[in-house]
């Protein structure tokens, strides 16, 4: 029996929703063919026996998919049920497995949304639990000591993959076959090794409690869509995605968001429809649009993501949509988070 005197462990709650973390292939060989969202919660747990020495850990199967599948229906269900589990007492950090392809997209979704304190960590792997020199069991370690671990109360939502803890809000997937796949243009926030997390620096931008957005208020989401920028480009997609009802669009802009000449016409019309445009760059490793620069937002009425890349774009705009239509409120939530 346990000494009375034992440190209570932390109780984190591990919610699955699917992913290569989750995945398995037909040979050991197999790193990179397999079917994603195969395995079941209980299994994931049982392959990692060293999370007791950890937390107390419970398992949960929100959903069972490959990420590039979720929906705005998924964000939405799994935001409610991170609420849930963040405001019961008995629960002290929460832990989503999560397939890779959109995790920056969930975890910068529930940096906006959730209202707690409250260790959220996002996590995922590159190679599936059947592979030589899989990822996931680690990475799920580090993410239950990171959600164990009272120091990372108050820094939003986490991600932990290769070691590294990243801002949800920050990090993207960089890279599709390393399992140093995932990067922030500022940096990770810190180190997790062993089970011991070092901190190196905070993230600035609002989130969480501080964030004037809720789960509990948010019934839908607008439909908002991306359009890639290339040479050559006209404004067939632009139009297209009007006619299907987005209430914005998110130019993916070359260079610092800018729009080819022909285009602009298009754009303004749209504009003038009421559609939000907002201008982001398609350079996935610290695109940086400011305001009136390359095109006259100003005077165009359109919107700058700063540097949020083209999918997080999306997922503040669909938030902040939510709550204001108004292109000044929108532009201030996109400086702001
Ligand atoms: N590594 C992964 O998890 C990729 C997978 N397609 C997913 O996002 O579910």
């Amino acid at each position: 029996a346990k000494s009375e005197s034992a440190p209570p462990r932390p109780r984190v709650t591990i919610l699955a929703t699917g992913g290569t973390i989750a995945g398995a292939g037909a040979s050991a060989a197999d790193s990179a063919t397999y079917q994603a969202a195969k395995v079941p919660v209980e299994q994931l747990l049982a392959g990692v026996p060293q999370l007791a020495d950890l937390a107390e850990v419970r398992g949960e199967q929100v959903f069972q998919l490959a990420s590039e599948s979720f929906g705005n229906e998924q964000l939405l269900a799994l935001g409610r049920r991170v609420a849930d589990l963040a405001e019961n007492p008995e629960v002290d950090g929460i832990v989503i497995t999560h397939g890779t392809d959109t995790l920056e997209e969930t975890a910068y979704f529930l940096t906006l949304v959730e209202r707690t304190n409250k260790p959220i960590v996002v996590v995922g792997s590159m190679r599936p639990g059947t592979a030589l020199s899989a990822d996931g069991a680690l990475n799920l370690y580090n993410a239950v000591a990171v959600a164990g671990n009272p120091q990372a109360r108050g820094k939003g939502v986490l991600v932990t993959l290769n070691d590294e803890i990243h801002s949800g809000r920050d990090v993207a997937k960089a890279l599709n076959i390393k399992t140093e796949a995932f990067k922030s243009p500022w940096g990770p926030l810190g180190m997790v090794v062993e089970g011991k997390s070092y901190w190196f620096r905070l993230p600035a931008k609002r989130h969480t409690l501080d964030s004037e957005f809720d789960i509990r208020r948010i019934d839908s989401l607008p439909r908002i869509d991306i359009a890639y920028a290339y040479g050559n480009l006209d404004d067939t997609a632009y139009r297209a995605f009007a006619q299907a009802g987005a209430k914005a669009i998110v130019h993916a802009g070359t260079g610092n968001g800018s729009v080819a000449a022909p285009l602009v016409p298009a754009l303004r019309v749209l504009r003038e429809e009421g559609l939000q445009i907002i201008r982001s760059s398609r350079a996935d490793q610290g695109g940086f649009v400011l305001r009136n620069a390359e095109q006259p937002d100003d005077r165009y009425d359109w919107v700058v993501a700063h540097d949020l890349n083209p999918q997080k774009a999306r997922i503040l705009a669909m938030v902040a949509l939510t709550r204001t239509q108004d292109s000044k409120e929108l532009q201030r939530i996109f400086w702001e988070y």
